[in-house]
């Protein structure tokens, strides 16, 4: 386990969020999209930052520990529990998943915003921890026919997995209220554009909570 995503590193309670930057998530049923546009919007803009989650599921071909996951055993993930080293965690698929703490923190008091690619569950809990800094997006894909061939496509996973995936899709999108934003990723490109426009809207609306208020009180008292 990197020391880093610790408890080890910090004396206070790690769960307690600096509440500077967004909290930005995607959450969509397995083979919509949400990695894809998550490493595009990465790529894209300098300003906000993955926060990889800890993970007791194996790593698939091509997945890097530390990049994509954390892949740690059950024992290290309950440890992690017991530390109090989570900010959300939750079972997914008969396998843990969980955001640490203290990764997220340091990316918030550098000023930068996150990015969660989280189920609805641990979008609830981050909800219920940040609050009005937590922007949620759901993805859902064009058809269930079209989630089917790109879990096929990306080859990454048993025909088994594909199929116990397809089974909770139903149930994945039954959650699709609980978010701010609901986008179908039909046309990649088009559905990106919207995950940009979403992002430049919400850091416009924080804006005129916090900066822009010293602003117009400066511009008032001229
Ligand atoms: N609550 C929670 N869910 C997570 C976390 N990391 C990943 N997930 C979710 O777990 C599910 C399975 O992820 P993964 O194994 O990467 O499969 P994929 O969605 O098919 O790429 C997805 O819904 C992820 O959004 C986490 O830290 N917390
Ligand atoms: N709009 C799209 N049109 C066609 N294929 C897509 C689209 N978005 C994603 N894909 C492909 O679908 C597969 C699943 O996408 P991925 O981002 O891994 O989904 P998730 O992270 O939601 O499980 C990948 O092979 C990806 O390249």
């Amino acid at each position: 386990m990197a020391d880093n995503i610790s408890s080890q590193n910090i004396d206070n309670d790690h769960r307690e969020l600096s509440r500077r930057g967004l909290l930005f998530v995607l959450s969509s049923p397995s083979g919509a999209g949400k990695s894809t546009l998550a490493s595009m919007l990465l790529q894209a803009d300098d300003e906000i930052a993955m926060s990889v989650s800890v993970t007791t599921r194996a790593k698939r071909p091509g997945e890097e520990h530390g990049k994509d996951y954390y892949f740690v055993s059950g024992e290290e993930f309950e440890e992690m529990v017991a530390d109090h080293s989570f900010l959300e965690y939750a079972t997914v698929f008969g396998h843990r998943y969980g955001t640490p703490a203290v990764p997220v923190n340091e990316s918030l008091a550098d000023g930068q915003d996150v990015l969660f690619d989280i189920d609805w569950q641990g979008t609830q809990q981050l909800y219920q921890r940040a609050g009005q800094d937590v922007v949620r997006v759901f993805i859902l894909p064009p058809t269930l026919g079209e989630l089917r061939s790109r879990l096929d496509s990306r080859n990454t996973d048993s025909p088994e997995i594909i199929e116990s995936r397809m089974q909770r899709a139903t149930s994945e999108i039954s959650h699709w209220d609980g978010y701010d934003y609901v986008l179908i990723n039909d046309d990649l490109e088009a559905c990106f554009a919207k995950v940009k426009q979403i992002l430049a809207t919400e850091r416009m609306r924080r804006a005129r909570q916090t900066g822009l208020i010293g602003f117009v009180r400066d511009l008032m008292a001229e």
